[in-house]
């Protein structure tokens, strides 16, 4: 509903706590967009937030007035009490921000990472032939190839197992991380001053979970960094984000000052928080495809025999040449939204646009399960449709899921180009090896799957 400036009494508060209740309760909010519109005011707990249901709004604040719409929610559990304020997916927009996303997004940038192929493929290898030993623990297996992926990137750490101690570490910090950055969890970040209560006071239980928390802040900071550190001065290491930063400093300022060491831990501290859980999402996610819809499954292995041939895998430099593939992996992407209300931003100052009043410090989220399931873009959007990304001619190429899933403006995922190769290796090498199919019971008849999705609250 329009209303004028100058304030934000007497905004509708739209939908009810029961909505927000029940699982999967974005679904309820493409009710909340087609009843209210694309842009919807919500307060919870007194925090004003706004709901952005359409791709153009989205795209009309995060982009165009992204010096105002690039900011995050501050949490005094997240932020304060438990120090992940080195966090850069939680940095509030200013030079700390800029100054830990510069070598972030210049190692993620295609042309760098293109140089980590080989290491990825090896670790997609290792994965088929983990596949091919032990089918049933799939989804093991591909944690287990996603940690070593991103540890070998982040620090050239390779690993066997996923009881590793570097992906333990960063397991538990980034379960503790997500679990303190779920609104409205903790009375703390309602009532700031209860941050002073001693740990020992009646009802003070969130600080013990909040000391917890700031340990584990410091060892996913700390103990992969001088670990991989260790191994670039003994001259042992590979080719890795840490060495490459490393190098970089060295070239500059002839040596590695607290500064650099300070950026260098911070900016692959998070790689394994932000990268892992959301590739090995979209993975189970493409699985599930093929094992429901085998007709695709069928349409990508030829593809893939008439292009690649049957006497080697994939290449990255395949990927012009196999558009259903691409097109198969976009609707993935589309079809099960793996972020759906993607990673809140927050305005700096106060705005008004289309005849509302935002005020400043409100939160803003993405719905991108609106946004992905919009029927006038998508036709048809429960239903899993690789060829609606293979427009006949003269027909619109419906918009790219991947501008949606991967976020907007200056706080876009800055580890799309990995996670894009990563997911495309092990797709097309799965396709290529295997059949992925329904489970069958002993007397041969099929076992139709319960498809049950679960969500830490942040990630599908
Ligand atoms: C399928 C895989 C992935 C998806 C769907 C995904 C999605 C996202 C989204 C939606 C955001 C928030 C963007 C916004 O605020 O508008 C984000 C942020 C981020 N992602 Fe990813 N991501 C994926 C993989 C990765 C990988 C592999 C890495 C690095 C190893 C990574 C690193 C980051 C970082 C550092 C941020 C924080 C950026 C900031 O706050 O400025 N992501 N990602």
């Amino acid at each position: 509903r329009k209303v004028h400036p100058p304030g934000p009494k007497g905004y509708p508060v739209v939908g009810n706590l029961f909505d927000l209740m029940v699982p999967e309760w974005w679904r309820n909010t493409v009710m909340w967009g087609s009843q209210y519109g694309d842009v919807v005011f919500l307060r919870s707990l007194g925090q004003p937030m706004i709901m952005v249901n359409s791709y153009d709004v989205a795209v009309d604040l995060f982009e165009k007035r992204s010096m105002n719409y690039s900011d995050r929610p501050t949490s005094v559990m997240v932020n304060e009490l438990q120090q992940w304020d080195w966090m850069l997916s939680s940095l509030s927009y200013g030079e700390q921000l800029k100054k830990l996303r510069g070598p972030v997004q210049k190692f993620f940038e295609s042309s760098n990472i293109q140089h980590y192929e080989d290491m990825q493929k090896n670790e997609t290898q290792k994965l088929l032939r983990s596949l091919l030993r032990s089918p049933e623990n799939y989804s093991q297996h591909l944690k287990t190839s996603l940690a070593s992926s991103i540890m070998m990137v982040t620090f050239g750490h390779e690993i066997d197992s996923f009881d590793d101690l570097l992906v333990t570490l960063a397991r538990m910090a980034s379960d503790h991380v997500e679990m303190a950055m779920q609104q409205g969890l903790f009375l703390v970040d309602v009532i700031p001053w209860l941050k002073h209560l001693p740990k020992w006071f009646p009802g003070a239980g969130f600080q013990v979970i909040a000391e917890n928390g700031a340990k584990l802040s410091h060892d996913l900071r700390y103990v992969p960094y001088r670990y991989a550190k260790d191994k670039v001065l003994t001259g042992s290491a590979t080719r890795s984000f840490t060495s490459q930063q490393m190098e970089d400093c060295s070239r500059l300022s002839g040596k590695l000052t607290e500064d650099d060491e300070a950026v260098i831990s911070a900016t692959t501290g998070i790689c394994y928080g932000a990268g892992a859980s959301t590739t090995m999402s979209a993975l189970m996610f493409f699985l599930l495809a093929l094992t429901l819809h085998p007709d695709v499954q069928k349409r990508a292995q030829d593809e893939i025999d008439q292009v690649v041939g049957d006497s080697r895998l994939p290449e990255l430099s395949d990927r012009p040449r196999l558009p259903y593939c691409s097109a198969l992996l976009k609707e993935v992407h589309r079809w099960c939204p793996i972020l759906p209300l993607g990673v809140a931003h927050a305005t700096r100052e106060a705005d008004t646009y289309e005849g509302y009043y935002i005020p400043a410090k409100t939160i803003v989220i993405p719905n991108c399960w609106a946004m992905l399931m919009d029927p006038n873009e998508y036709p048809d959007p429960d239903a899993f449709k690789p060829e609606r990304f293979l427009p006949d001619d003269g027909q619109r190429m419906p918009r790219d899921p991947t501008k949606i899933a991967f976020g907007f403006g200056r706080r876009v995922c800055p580890g799309k180009p990995l996670a894009e190769n990563t997911i495309f290796l092990a797709a097309t090498h799965i396709l290529t090896v295997f059949n992925v199919s329904k489970a069958t019971s002993e007397d041969g008849s099929v076992i139709e799957p319960i498809v049950k999705i679960h969500s830490d609250g942040v990630v599908r």
